[in-house]
Order: structure tokens, then sequence, then C-alpha cells
């Protein structure tokens, strides 16, 4: 199987937590359109196989790290290891239920890396990023589709899960403001 790494031309995209549902059809969207997918994930939800399944659909090895998101200083060897083009985090704990149950460990986990890779986009000179859109953090929608106007709804928010999700878009928001550019 050909690997992706080493002399490719192609524009690297980070991409945690792409080992999940949604990460993992990301990243053959990503290779197909000619990008290079850098996978970080903890593996807490899935296993290295649904990686090495990714690789048969794709047909190439995928480099990928097995770190955790609090890990700060592991983020930064990978920012020093590849001239990152852009992110796209889908690393996140999402079981409302388990939420309700370990608000603290849900914050610190889910805001937590938002602001870890933060500090290392802002020590590599990354502009900020769009981060998705969710029903749970934004409730039913004033219109479709959502978008950076949308309104939030936040106190109705019912669940730390959602909350995470709901700081983290401030975080998002407001660091856009503070660097525009
Ligand atoms: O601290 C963590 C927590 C999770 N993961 C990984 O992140 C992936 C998350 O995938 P999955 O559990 O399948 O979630 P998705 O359905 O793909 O949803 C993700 O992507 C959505 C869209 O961005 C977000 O809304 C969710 O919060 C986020 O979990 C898994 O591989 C986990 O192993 C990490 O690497 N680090």
């Amino acid at each position: 199987m050909a690997a992706t790494t080493g002399d490719s031309n192609k524009l690297q995209v980070l991409v945690p937590g792409d080992i999940g549902f949604i990460g993992s059809h990301c990243i053959i969207e990503l290779i197909n359109a000619g990008y290079e997918p850098i996978v970080v994930d903890n593996l807490s939800n899935f296993s290295i196989v649904c990686l090495q399944r990714v690789e048969q659909i794709v047909g190439c090895r995928i480099i990928n790290y097995k770190i955790d998101c609090l890990d700060l200083e592991g983020l930064r060897d990978i920012f020093k290891k590849h001239s990152t083009y852009a992110i796209m985090n889908f690393a996140a704990w999402k079981s409302v239920d388990e939420s309700v149950e370990k608000p603290v460990l849900y914050y610190k986990n889910n805001v937590g890396y938002l602001l870890n890779l933060l500090t290392v986009l802002f020590v590599f000179f990354f502009k900020p990023i769009n981060h998705d859109f969710l029903t749970i953090v934004y409730g039913s929608p004033k219109y479709l589709s959502f978008d950076e106007k949308h309104p939030y709804i936040g106190d109705s928010i019912t669940n730390p899960y959602g909350k995470s999700k709901y700081i983290c878009e401030h975080i998002l928001k407001d660091t856009t403001i503070a660097y525009p550019n």
C-alpha cells in the first residue's frame, strides 16, 4: 500500500477525532479532493482497525498519531512535523447521558481540547476556524441552513455535552473577533 506521507506536495489537513463516525468520512473526502489528512485521535471511542478500513477504501496509508486531547506538547510536536494548511476538529465526547453523569470530564475534555488546539494554532500563526453547527447547540433552527450568524440558544441547553459545545462556539467567536485576519 502506498504511503501518503513524505514527498507529497499535497496540502495537509489536521483532523482531530477523524477515526470517528464523521471524521472517517471526512478523511475519505479529503483524500478524494487531493488533500493529505493527518489523523490525530486518542482512540477512546474507536479502534485503530477503523483507520485500517479507511486505508483499504482509499488504497493508501494515512499519517496518524494516537495522542490525547489534553496533551499540549504532543499537539505541538505534530504541528512542528507538518505544515498544516487547515484543521477540521471532530474530537469530542458526545454522549448526552454520560455528560450528565460526568460534567467536569466533558467540560475538561471538549473545551480543553479546543483551547489546546487554539494555543498551538497561534504559536504557528494560523487563523481561527469555523466550528460545527449542531441542533444540540443551537436548538430548533430559526432558519436553514445553520451558519455563523445563527442565534445561539444558550441557557436552554439541557446537558453538559451541549453546553461544552456551546462554550466552544463562544471561544471561537471571540477568537475570530480578536484575530480577524
Ligand atoms: O478527547 C477525545 C475525544 C474523542 N476523540 C476521538 O474523537 C472521535 C469522535 O468520533 P465519534 O465519537 O464517532 O463522534 P462523531 O459522531 O464523529 O461526532 C464528532 O463530530 C461532531 C461534528 O463535529 C461533533 O459535534 C461531535 O461532538 C464529535 O464527537 C473518536 O474517534 C474518538 O476516539 C479523541 O481523539 N479525543
